[in-house]
């Protein structure tokens, strides 16, 4: 089994962060041990929630537990996504030195999260520079959206090939691999959803049909993506198949999400189309 440690945010009603990526990683078969940024009542893209920040030295003294009774070594990755502070973000990379001490094969995947002035996605300040000057340099893996590739690379992006490019020069800073989760704008075309997977020297894009949500697009798309990536990527998966299983997977989620006539993911509906998706789509290597 493969254990992920997975250090985000947690909802308490509905899906994002922790509570998007958690229960799917396991449904795929992964171990997740939980450690949540914050505790709010709902995501923050209903413009109002309750709950608290964790104190930033709170992550490392869990992470500091688990090393005292000796697991830490069985640590496979780290995951971030979502944090409540900047503060929080040098503590996790204190954790991924933990962590790497005691298992140097474990992987570090950054979900740069990073907020969104048109979707309403809130983040602390501090936490888009964290991200860029010493998360990137630190990871294996990142997986921006297009905003976040922008904000990280200081560049402007606005085509397939762009982004294959700006990837690559995130890549010789750190991450061995990138995930472009949403081209929006800068992909080929305006009606579909795409994504590309990045190495040095492979570049794999994919594409699935859009739902129309109207105004108010699901939330926690980003971390069911990363988590499902990760988990196939831990399996030993290669970069295709692991594309186009997150692709189909998502999508069946989505789906599921819409035919409900739900706002947030329907991932306990559709956690048979996770593990085991009836749509396929191809990957194209570029
Ligand atoms: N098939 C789809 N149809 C319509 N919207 C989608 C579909 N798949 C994903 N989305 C939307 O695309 C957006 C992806 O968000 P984006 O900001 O690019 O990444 P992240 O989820 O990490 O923030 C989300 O608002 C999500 O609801
Ligand atoms: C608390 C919380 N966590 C995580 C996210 C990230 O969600 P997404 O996967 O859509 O980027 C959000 C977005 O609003 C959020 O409010
Ligand atoms: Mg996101």
């Amino acid at each position: 089994m493969k254990n992920i440690l997975s250090i985000q945010s947690h909802t308490v009603f509905g899906h994002a962060g922790n509570s998007a990526a958690e229960f799917p990683m396991r449904r795929m078969g992964a171990n997740v041990w939980p450690l949540n940024t914050v505790q709010f009542s709902n995501h923050t893209q209903y413009g109002h929630w309750t709950g608290t920040v964790m104190p930033a030295t709170h992550l490392t003294d869990i992470a500091r537990g688990i090393n005292d009774i000796d697991r830490l070594k069985t640590c496979d990755a780290v995951l971030s996504g979502y944090l409540g502070s900047a503060e929080q973000g040098e503590q996790i990379l204190e954790i991924v030195r933990m962590v790497k001490a005691a298992n140097p094969n474990a992987w570090y995947f950054c979900d740069p999260v990073m907020g969104h002035p048109e979707k309403g996605c809130i983040v602390a300040p501090g936490v888009a520079e964290f991200h860029r000057l010493y998360a990137l340099p630190a990871s294996d893996i990142i997986a921006p959206n297009l905003l976040e590739l922008e904000i990280l690379s200081g560049r402007s992006v606005a085509s397939v090939d762009e982004a294959v490019q700006v990837s690559r020069e995130l890549i010789a800073k750190g991450p061995k691999v990138v995930l472009v989760k949403h081209l929006a704008r800068a992909g080929y075309r305006s009606d579909r959803f795409e994504m590309l997977l990045i190495t040095a020297d492979e570049a794999w894009h994919i594409s699935r049909p859009l739902i129309d949500f109207g105004v108010r697009q699901p939330v926690g798309v980003g971390d069911l993506s990363s988590g499902l990536l990760l988990v196939d990527l831990l399996h030993g998966l290669s970069l295709q198949q692991s594309l186009e299983h997150v692709t189909a997977a998502v999508y069946e989620v989505m789906l599921k999400t819409h035919q409900m006539g739900e706002y947030e993911l329907q991932l306990v509906a559709a956690q048979n189309a996770i593990a085991e998706p009836v749509q396929h789509f191809e990957a194209v290597k570029l």
